[in-house]
């Protein structure tokens, strides 16, 4: 008789009281979830837990001037700490203390300040649209969500656009200086006029393409760049969309309206402004590092570029004697975009929303780092993202040993099309399950990718096609780990790989087969399985054992190759058994090997 023994020595988490957020709360670590509901088979009730923090309320630290309309939104859920101004190390030392930070333009969120909450950090809003500022990479290896406001403020953005182009044309920022020095120089700033000019909209996203319109508006011819854009959409507002080249040797004018990223870092260069049409004018209002400032210096210098309009810098704000800013050929705001009473407002409660919703749980429709699932998917999937961590959880505890798991395979069976169905939360959480019990490592839907990949674990998926379009999105899902030993023979298939597989009935997960063997069990409590000769009163034996240590079973299954060969029983308990009671299950004579499996 190969006993196995018991796995409780991986240090499996259990419900904690003291951090709650890294418990077993599946749907609450996948997202960030202050509370949960969860029915149990027997009492039907739904049980609520608070799991956020001990204090009933989260904190959200607002680290920039946020409008009134978004603080009274943070202020129902939240406590609500405004400090403006941190320095990088108080920002460090705050953070631990917060569950959510919102942030503009003005603050960076970097590792460091991943590093310093400890943990605790679950959301960053950024209360604009770029997220430039916000290490995304540290923010998903740490599980972060970060949310912005992308469309509050884009016609404020596009205005200010507009606005800069305008001023450029006519001088008006240099001829107010002037005239109120108590110059008069009517001579000095003629102007150029923008009818019938050419206009390159660098970036045909939101606020580019309303820059585009509002520019046709005023009699400009417009083409645009921008890599990712619809043809048909640019078309429909008699926009062509060009190649790089192309847009920036034929325009009068440039205006950027793209993301700072490592692909468009200093895009405008030497190379770039010598392909320029000569005396072309440049608007920025997007990110001061698409462009290489000193090199603008030199070609305004040159006269290849006539004139800059630029919202933005690399660094900001600039050092007071910056060439460029000091430029007479330049008008300079100080990141004015999004700054129109209406676009704060706006971006105030768009962020406040999200950054609440997140924080309860919702999975937000503005999140960056994180695949966006909608309302009803969610709700359709509940069940199974549910049944997904489960089964990951009980596949890694059959591997004897458990850290030596690498290659997952995950199939999926539904009577939907395959693009019908969305996986990335279910291979989260199957992910979360095979990672949490042998690691202290936190895991959620933000980071699953990335620390799967970290620890060497390829997780591959595959589709069962089954007949028919029924209600629900899936029939089964069985989670298989390949070249392990297991610690329970039997949880082998025929393939040689451990193996489980469970369906939802009634909403709640069961435990379906395991190896070869069909069984049925409600994944609720903690189980047991028993490989035993098939023979009559053996449910009773194990069944008084517990019953003697008062361990109140929950459900018990019995699946067999055939009557009076092998069988494998699964039970469900509701109470750990203690370990002498597992060792009289394991001396039972029939009994050919057991595992006490913990949810
Ligand atoms: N100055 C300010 O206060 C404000 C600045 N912004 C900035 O404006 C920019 C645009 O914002 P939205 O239009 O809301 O963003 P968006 O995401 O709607 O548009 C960005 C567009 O840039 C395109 N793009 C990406 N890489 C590109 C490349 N290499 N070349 C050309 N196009 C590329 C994308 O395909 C996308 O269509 C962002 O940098 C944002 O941070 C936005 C609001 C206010
Ligand atoms: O939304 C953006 O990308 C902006 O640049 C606006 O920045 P701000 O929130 O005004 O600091």
């Amino acid at each position: 008789m190969a006993a196995a023994s018991s796995f409780t020595s991986l240090k499996l988490s259990t419900p904690s009281t003291t951090l709650p957020w890294k418990s077993h709360h599946s749907l609450s670590s996948t997202f960030g979830v202050a509370t949960i509901s969860f029915r149990r088979q027997h009492h039907r009730e739904h049980r609520r837990f608070v799991v956020v923090s001990m204090d009933a309320k989260p904190t959200i630290l607002v680290a920039e001037k946020l409008g009134e309309a978004g603080l009274n939104v943070l202020k129902e859920f939240a406590n609500v700490d405004c400090s403006y101004n941190l320095s990088p190390e108080e920002l460090c030392t705050k953070i631990s203390i917060c569950d959510a930070i919102i942030v503009r333009s003005g603050t960076k969120v970097n590792r460091k300040v991943f590093e310093s909450s400890g943990g605790r950090l679950k959301v960053v809003g950024r209360a604009g649209v770029g997220i430039d500022n916000v290490d995304l990479a540290a923010a998903t290896e740490h599980g972060c969500l970060v949310v912005n406001a992308p469309t509050a403020n884009t016609v404020a953005a596009a205005e200010h656009g507009i606005a800069l182009l305008t001023a450029m044309a006519r001088n008006i920022a240099q001829a107010d200086a002037s005239v109120k020095a108590g110059k008069w120089l009517r001579n000095k700033y003629v102007g150029v006029s923008l009818v019938g000019k050419t206009l390159a909209v660098m970036g045909f996203g939101k606020v580019g393409s309303e820059v585009a319109r509002r520019a046709k508006g005023l009699g400009m011819h417009v083409i645009a760049h921008d890599p990712y854009a619809p043809a048909d959409r640019a078309r429909a507002i008699g926009v062509e969309l060009v190649s790089f080249d192309e847009a920036i040797a034929s325009a009068d004018f440039i205006s950027l309206h793209m993301p700072l990223t490592p692909a468009t870092s200093k895009v405008f260069n030497d190379e770039t402004f010598a392909k320029m049409k000569k005396g072309a004018r440049i608007v920025n209002v997007a990110r001061g590092g698409v462009i290489d400032e000193e090199a603008l210096v030199k070609a305004l210098d040159a006269g290849i570029v006539a004139q800059a309009a630029l919202d933005v810098f690399t660094e900001e704000p600039p050092p007071k004697d910056a060439k460029l800013v000091q430029h007479e050929s330049v008008t300079a705001t100080p990141h004015l975009g999004a700054s129109t009473m209406e676009a704060q407002e706006g971006v105030a409660i768009e962020i406040a929303e999200a950054v609440v919703g997140a924080l309860k749980g919702e999975l937000a429709a503005t999140a960056v780092n994180a695949p966006m699932v909608p309302a009803e998917v969610l709700t359709e999937l509940k069940p199974f993202v549910a049944l997904a961590e489960k089964l990951g959880r009980l596949a890694v505890q059959l591997v004897a040993g458990g850290s030596g798991v690498k290659t997952v395979k995950v199939t999926y069976a539904s009577g939907r099309a395959p693009d019908d169905l969305d996986t990335r939360l279910l291979r989260a959480m199957i992910t979360k399950g095979l990672i949490e019990p042998i690691s202290n490592v936190f895991v959620n839907l933000v980071n699953a990718d990335f620390t799967a990949k970290q620890r060497g674990l390829r997780i591959t998926e595959e589709r069962i096609v089954l007949n028919g379009s029924p209600e629900s999105p899936l029939e089964f899902i069985q989670v298989q780990i390949a070249n392990v030993e297991s610690k329970f023979d039997s949880a082998i298939s025929e393939l040689g790989e451990i193996k489980v597989e469970g369906r939802v009935k009634d909403g709640i997960s069961h435990l379906t087969k395991v190896g070869s063997f069909e069984v049925d069990v409600s994944l609720e409590g903690s189980i047991i399985l028993c490989r035993q000769v098939d023979q009559p009163g053996m449910i009773g034996k194990v069944g008084s054992i517990l019953g003697e240590e008062n361990v109140n079973v929950s459900f018990m299954s019995v699946g067999r190759i055939a009557p009076r060969k092998h069988a494998v029983m699964a039970i469900g308990v509701d109470e750990e058994p203690k370990q002498q009671s597992l060792k009289r299950i394991g001396e039972i004579p029939a009994v050919e090997e057991f595992v006490y499996l913990n949810l």
